[in-house]
């Protein structure tokens, strides 16, 4: 998928579209919870260390699976990467655990768990919201072009997060700073369609970032963006895990930057994990899987000597 990204925060009812508010996305693109399963196990089953929990997804479109009976855990704090070639189901994957499959597809799970949530089942917007961020990519996806990006940047954290009004554009003018966009009261004061659509796609971000969910799903979120200010928000990525522990499940086709954002790595090939592996671990020499090879030796940029760069001191409190 390519195109500028927009943030979702999820919701028992679906997804909230930042900037489309609230009375208008609940569920906005007619997304329903899809993740169906045999006898849910309680999601307190999960070890305390286990913060994403996905056990034997399959996606289908009608008969054609899609996704293949995956399973993976994320942990508390972690960051995994997930990689593979076009069509290989990464952001299926990401969409299921967000409850956000396009129409005609569905799924079924054994289990789907973000912490104590069941995300097969209603889950109250508010603790959603604080749950799961989900920043992917999507042409097609606009703010409301009638409000203001303020009133919509700032609705989850006023909403969910019940944060006054000052206070919720306080964290989102910081973080609007830290993803490098300009004269962010000026743009909080704007309609959309006085920004770039990488104005919009950095403003998304921020807003994901500001609400400090416990796990951030991101799904190349820095594809369409330059080289510097895609450095500035994996930082921030980098931030928001350290500092608050956000786990992140990191979707990219740079196995370069994979490997130096993420602690682990799922590599996927035709709608199934052919690999997991500690992310620093990941090289033509140690790969099994003959795909992870291959990709590796597609990848001419595999020993570029990119870390992320150093946390700054950033506070949203
Ligand atoms: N709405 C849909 N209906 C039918 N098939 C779909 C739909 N969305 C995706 N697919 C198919 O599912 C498969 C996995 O798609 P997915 O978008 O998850 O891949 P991906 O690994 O994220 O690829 P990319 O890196 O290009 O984004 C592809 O074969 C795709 O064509």
């Amino acid at each position: 998928m390519a195109g500028p990204a927009f943030l979702i925060v999820l919701t028992g009812l679906g997804a909230v579209l930042i900037g489309d508010g609230l009375a208008a996305a609940a569920n906005p693109r007619g997304h329903t919870a899809r993740v169906r399963g045999g006898t849910p196990p309680a999601a307190q089953e999960g070890t305390s260390d286990q913060l994403a929990d996905v056990r034997d997804l399959w996606i289908h479109a009608g008969d054609t699976p899609l996704v293949k009976g995956i399973s993976f855990g994320i942990g508390r704090g972690e960051i995994v990467g997930i990689v593979g070639e076009s069509g290989s189901g990464k952001t299926l994957t990401a969409m299921s655990l967000a409850r956000l499959l396009p129409d005609g597809l569905t799924s079924t799970a054994s289990r789907m768990a973000v912490g104590d949530l069941d995300l097969r089942r209603p889950v109250p917007p508010a603790l959603m919201a604080e749950a799961v961020s989900l920043i992917y990519q999507d042409p097609g996806s606009t703010f409301n072009p009638a409000l203001r990006m303020g009133t919509q940047l700032t609705e989850v954290l006023r909403t969910h997060k019940r944060l006054g009004g000052r206070e919720a554009a306080r964290r989102i003018l910081d973080a609007l700073r830290v993803v490098h966009l300009t004269r962010p009261e000026q743009r909080m004061k704007q309609h959309p369609h006085e920004l770039s659509g990488g104005m919009r796609q950095r403003a998304m971000i921020a807003a994901a970032l500001a609400v400090e969910p416990r796990l951030i799903i991101a799904d190349e979120p820095t594809t369409a963006l330059d080289v510097t200010v895609q450095a500035e928000i994996l930082r921030e990525l980098k931030r928001v895990n350290r500092e608050f522990g956000a786990s992140i499940m990191f979707i990219s086709h740079d196995i370069g930057v994979v490997r130096a954002l993420c602690d682990r790595v799922l590599v996927m090939y035709r709608g199934e994990i052919v690999e997991e592996v500690v992310a620093a671990e990941l090289t033509v020499e140690t790969a099994r899987h003959p795909y992870t090879r291959a990709l590796l030796e597609a990848t001419p940029d595999i020993d570029a000597s990119w870390t992320p760069p150093r946390t700054k001191e950033h506070s949203h409190g």
